[in-house]
């Protein structure tokens, strides 16, 4: 393996890639660092004074002033004041928790910067892919250990005030779980690689090659998780394909930093193209493109159909050069089953963290409680007290992050994330006020003059099928049903055929026979199923993620089989044998 550390990482990308034309000589089979496992999340309790004051340092930083967010296409920085290239318009990103604080003014991709970042993906392919993995790796290993050092308080700054996160949603985000795909997509990579023809023949020697897609890979990402839309470009750039990134408009200060880092981190131009813009005129100009090569999203499910249609629709023209592959994990509405044996203090402290925890904004957030009637009363009134102490209580002026420049920092619960989500979380708690099957038990209020807030609500219904049982808010509203204890199989069968996800779901019990009906009643409902556990928190590596029906096509993220859909294997058969004639034994005369 030839070593140049002393250039500059672009200097090093050409020189490389102009060794391997040459043939440069591979020397070792280099493997992944033994040492992968998973970034430990920092408590930030109240005596890590340390850690506290670098986060202040950051979030300080931040706050002074708005940064300026440019596109970046083929390594190189466009900003929308530049002329030349059509005309740029700018979008302003907000602080949640104050939306008068601008963080962000981003920089939109025109059309000519879309073509632009087609051509860019195509160029930087070739070298790029024609790196030995190791390289490839290498990069994202260093992002990985930039993330969790360096960069790890500016990182945690930009999420909590960006995406509204507290400094421990922000910790198992930002930092953890980014830091984990990194790590983890490169060992599991190795072990794809791997994996070769294991029959053969004498004479014959069977090998195959992982080739990445042939055209460029369009990722879109979501605002609630960076380390989400760091897999969703960095699982298929590891595999050698060069990538086109349409970040959320509500994440872009932290995707931004992200994009930083891996150019930090040797990342070469091209290689993967940061490309904010109108979602729906980037996305039709790119899926319209003969080279698009696989969609990589994560977000709600109704624009993945619609953008599943389009594709398709292309598809049947005859746009494409192959069939684009399809990754997509999407929206849930994912339950808590308590069975009376269940302990139920354990039920509901992991209840509160999984509907509130992040205000309900993660795509696992529990959003629908079903309790055995005997145990309801006590549960209820337990969940409603426990949320009424003042570190839950709604008071949007000491909440997380709503105070964060004002120094309160240790609260459960922020703001959501942009008024278009807290108008629709308002107006279902109106409707819930005005429905005579529902009944709020707690909650119930929501203030968006400084930021978005929307109280923790609970909300009993007395109809099993009622909409708010099988529609995803994305915000912190739960709604429970009570059901008769003698019809604990039934309920189950009720959870399986309420709505149309199949994302996340847990169980809480301890007969073993009432765990043994759920788990198998409950097998297509949930893609990710907890046993006396909450339904979020899902850990890469650890438990591998994703949901079918309509939340996704199940890849699972933070597993290698997520890795396989970005490559195209080739077989190749080298014979060693000359053969003499071209009759076969049974060709006599
Ligand atoms: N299953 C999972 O792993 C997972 C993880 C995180 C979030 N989610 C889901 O994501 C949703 C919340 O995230 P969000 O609010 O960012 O979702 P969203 O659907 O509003 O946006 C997701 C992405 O799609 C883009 N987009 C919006 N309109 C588009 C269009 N017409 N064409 C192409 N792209 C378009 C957005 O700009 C963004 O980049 C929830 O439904 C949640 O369940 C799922
Ligand atoms: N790993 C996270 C993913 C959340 C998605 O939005 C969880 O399981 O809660």
């Amino acid at each position: 393996m030839l070593r140049c550390t002393t250039l500059h990482p672009r200097a090093l990308f050409m020189h490389r890639a102009k060794l391997l034309h040459r043939g440069v000589a591979q020397l070792s089979h280099v493997k992944v660092p033994p040492t992968i496992t998973n970034e430990p999340v920092k408590a930030f309790a109240k005596g890590d004074a340390r850690d506290w004051d670098l986060l202040r340092a950051s979030l300080l930083k931040f706050n002074n002033a708005a940064l300026e967010v440019p596109l970046v296409i083929n390594g190189k920085r466009i900003y929308a004041e530049e002329s030349g290239k059509g005309t740029r318009a700018v979008v302003q990103q907000v602080n949640p928790a104050n939306h008068s604080q601008v963080l962000a003014n981003v920089t939109q991709a025109s059309p000519e910067d879309v073509s632009s970042a087609i051509a860019a993906a195509s160029d930087a392919k070739h070298a790029w892919y024609s790196l030995p993995f190791y390289d490839r790796a290498a990069v994202f290993l260093k992002a990985a250990d930039l993330i969790s050092t360096k960069y790890r308080y500016d990182m945690l700054a930009a999420v909590m005030l960006g995406q509204g996160k507290n400094v421990h949603q922000a910790e198992i985000d930002c930092v953890a779980e980014l830091a984990d795909f990194f790590r983890f997509n490169a060992k599991y990579a190795e072990e794809l690689y791997a994996q070769q023809p294991t029959n053969g023949a004498p004479g014959i020697w069977n090998s195959v090659e992982y080739r990445p897609l042939e055209g460029f890979v369009y990722a879109v990402s979501p605002f609630n998780f960076t380390a989400i839309a760091a897999n969703l470009v960095g699982a298929p750039a590891l595999m050698g394909n060069t990538v086109i990134w349409k970040p959320s408009q509500y994440a872009t200060l932290s995707n931004y930093l992200l994009y930083t880092v891996l150019e930090e981190a040797g990342l070469p131009g091209g290689v993967i193209n940061f490309l904010p813009g109108e979602p729906q005129q980037v996305t039709e100009q790119l899926i319209a493109s003969r080279n698009f090569g696989a969609l990589h999203y994560t977000g709600s499910t109704e624009i993945f159909k619609q953008l599943n249609a389009n594709i398709q629709s292309n598809l049947a023209a005859g746009v494409y050069r192959d069939y684009p592959r399809i990754v997509g994990e999407t929206g849930g509405k994912n339950f808590h089953l308590v069975h009376s044996s269940a302990n139920i203090p354990n039920a509901i402290f992991n209840t509160i963290r999984a509907a509130f925890e992040y205000q309900g904004q993660k795509c696992s957030a529990l959003s629908r409680l079903y309790l055995p009637q005997s145990k309801s009363d006590e549960f209820l009134a337990d969940l409603a007290g426990t949320l009424a102490v003042p570190d839950a209580k709604f008071t949007p002026t000491n909440t997380s992050t709503s105070a964060i420049s004002g120094g309160d920092l240790h609260g459960f619960v922020g703001p959501v994330i942009h008024e278009r989500s807290f108008d629709k979380l308002a107006a279902a708690i109106d409707e819930a006020k005005r429905d005579p099957e529902l009944k709020i038990v707690c909650g119930g209020n929501y203030d968006k003059s400084k930021g978005f807030f929307v109280q923790p609500t609970v909300i009993k219904t007395t109809n099993p099928t009622h909409k708010f049982l099988s529609t995803e808010f994305f915000g912190p509203i739960l709604t429970v049903y009570e059901y008769p204890d003698a019809e604990y199989a039934q309920v189950c069968k009720l959870i399986d055929e309420t709505g149309t996800y199949g994302l996340t779901g847990a169980v809480f019990a301890r007969d073993r026979a009432a765990i043994q009906t759920a788990n198998d009643a409950l097998r297509y409902s949930a893609g990710n199923f907890y046993i006396n556990d909450k339904c979020t928190a899902a850990v890469v590596a650890q438990q591998w993620f994703g949901g079918a029906r309509m939340s996704g096509t199940n890849d699972k993220a933070g597993s290698g089989n997520i890795l396989s859909r970005f490559v195209s294997m080739r077989n190749t058969k080298e014979n060693f044998y000359d053969i003499t004639g071209y009759k076969y034994p049974s060709n006599y005369d």
